[in-house]
């Protein structure tokens, strides 16, 4: 006879174990109702993972805090947790279009006057747009629908007719945060990129938004919070049928089924259509989630046996235009004696590289790094590419974000509830859009509505 599956019973059922969900359930837990999470992975932590690689602790997912991300850094004191500055002393390199490579210092790139006035100039633009319409609405102003309608791209040559000025603004909301080219959406959703981060200068300026590491990684506050959640977390468990209605929701996962009041799904909005839905989820739902994707992006992992570029009084900070590799960072963990740098390729060029082999691919990659910080960067010894696009659970990275017009349509339904399902993720939030911080203050959000409804 086959054997029966546990029914468990709560108040919510909260899917997905990433830091929305965990935060959900932890502010539930707190008011006093009887919650189960549903983990469809292993472990903890969604987007976060600290792990040792090759003898190499890494990162391999979220791990810097700004100073803003105020839900974020409260919980880490919270827990008893410690944070560390990233490495930033000496000069930086910049890569420009054609290959040139410039050491510079201080905050403005070393462009020619006229482009770099442009920079300030779209700069001012886009902070004056992302202080107007805000994180919290931006789809209700006036001006969304006009915004929406446009490509980054076309947009910020409609600006301004220099193209080194274009393509510069453009890579710290394209390649660097949406990790999507600039043409693929809206300036409407660079208005929220921006906005969410405080404004368009903090996300220009590196020491803020990269500011500072959790000591014993970023996945560590997620598995803190599961520990105060206890049996309360099922791992090893993917929600593969929801069906709800008037009186509650049952979810159907591998090995386990749990029947509550009310249900957060606390996952990236682009698996939400993973699970099944018994009656169907709203034409609107079906419609709004067809219109988010997720970025694409290589973090790439290359140690040191110590940090070399720190020996000519280079701070590891890189950035490149039309270079495979756009942004390089010293990640030298806490206390570690060897050197770290990491990487980012995005969106096409990401497409690019994962063309080639392995072999391929890694040679190419630390040849871009090596043009920024020397030869030594091509003899790493341990090299490791976290890639988030082959994972089950996630399939992208950073996170999701609208297509072009999709924000002024649906972005006013992503948070609203279907019947008991609420939804929680970084990826809808506004202040720490696309970060851990969004994905807390979205859980808290989440969790708070289901306790001010009871009666
Ligand atoms: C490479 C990379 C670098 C990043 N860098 C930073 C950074 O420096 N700073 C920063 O703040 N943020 C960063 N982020 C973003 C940050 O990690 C995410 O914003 C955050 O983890 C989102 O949390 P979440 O809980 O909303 O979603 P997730 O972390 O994605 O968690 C969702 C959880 O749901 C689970 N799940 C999915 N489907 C099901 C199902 N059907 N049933 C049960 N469980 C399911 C998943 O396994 C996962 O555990 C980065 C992300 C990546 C990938």
């Amino acid at each position: 006879m086959a054997e029966q599956k546990p029914e468990l019973q709560a108040d919510v059922v909260v899917v997905g174990a990433g830091p929305a969900g965990l935060m959900a359930a932890r502010t539930l837990t707190k008011g006093g109702e009887r919650v189960v999470v549903l983990e469809a992975r292993d472990r903890v932590g969604g987007r976060t993972w600290s792990d040792t690689v090759d003898g190499a602790w890494l990162e391999i997912g979220g791990q810097w805090i700004s100073p803003d991300q105020t839900e974020l850094l409260g919980l880490v004191e919270e827990l008893g947790k410690e944070t560390y500055q990233r490495y930033r002393e000496g000069r930086s390199v910049f890569v420009a279009g054609d290959g040139a490579r410039t050491v510079y210092e201080g905050a403005d790139f070393p462009v020619s006057p006229g482009t770099l006035a442009e920079v300030e100039r779209l700069t001012a633009i886009l902070d004056g747009l992302a202080a107007e319409l805000g994180p919290e609405e931006p789809w209700a102003h006036e001006k969304a629908r006009e915004l929406d309608t446009i490509s980054f791209h076309h947009w910020l040559r409609i600006q301004s007719a220099d193209e080194d000025a274009c393509e510069l603004i453009g890579m710290f909301i394209a390649g660097a945060m949406l990790t999507k080219p600039a043409h693929a959406f809206s300036a409407l959703q660079a208005v929220l990129m921006a906005a969410s981060a405080g404004s368009f200068s903090n996300l220009l300026d590196e020491d803020f938004i990269l500011d500072r590491r959790v000591i014993g990684g970023m996945q560590s506050v997620s598995q803190a919070m599961a520990a105060e959640l206890g049996d309360a977390v099922v791992l090893n468990a993917p929600v593969r049928t929801l069906a709800w209605g008037g009186d509650g929701v049952r979810a159907e996962a591998d090995g386990v089924t749990v029947t509550a009041r009310r249900a957060i799904l606390a996952v990236p909005p682009t698996l939400y259509s993973r699970i099944s839905y018994e009656p169907p989820l709203p034409r609107r739902q079906h419609q709004l989630h067809q219109h988010l994707s997720m970025g694409l992006v290589i973090k790439v992992h290359a140690v040191y046996e110590r940090p070399f570029w720190r020996d000519e009084n280079l701070s590891g900070t890189c950035f490149g235009v039309g270079q495979i590799v756009q942004e390089v960072y010293d990640n030298t963990n806490h206390g570690d004696e060897r050197g770290t740098l990491v990487g980012f390729v995005s969106d096409e060029y990401a497409d690019a590289m994962f063309a080639l082999s392995a072999e391929e691919r890694k040679a190419a990659i630390l040849g871009s790094i090596a043009h920024y910080l020397g030869p030594e960067a091509l003899n790493a010894e341990v090299y490791y590419e976290s890639d988030w696009g082959s994972e089950e659970w996630t399939r992208g990275a950073y996170a999701a974000s609208f297509d072009l017009g999709g924000l002024s349509r649906y972005g006013a339904d992503q948070r609203t509830p279907v019947g008991p399902i609420h939804f929680a993720c970084s990826d809808i939030a506004s202040e720490g859009y696309q970060h851990v911080d969004g994905a807390l203050r979205m859980g808290r959000r989440a969790a708070e509505e289901i306790l001010a409804a009871r009666v």
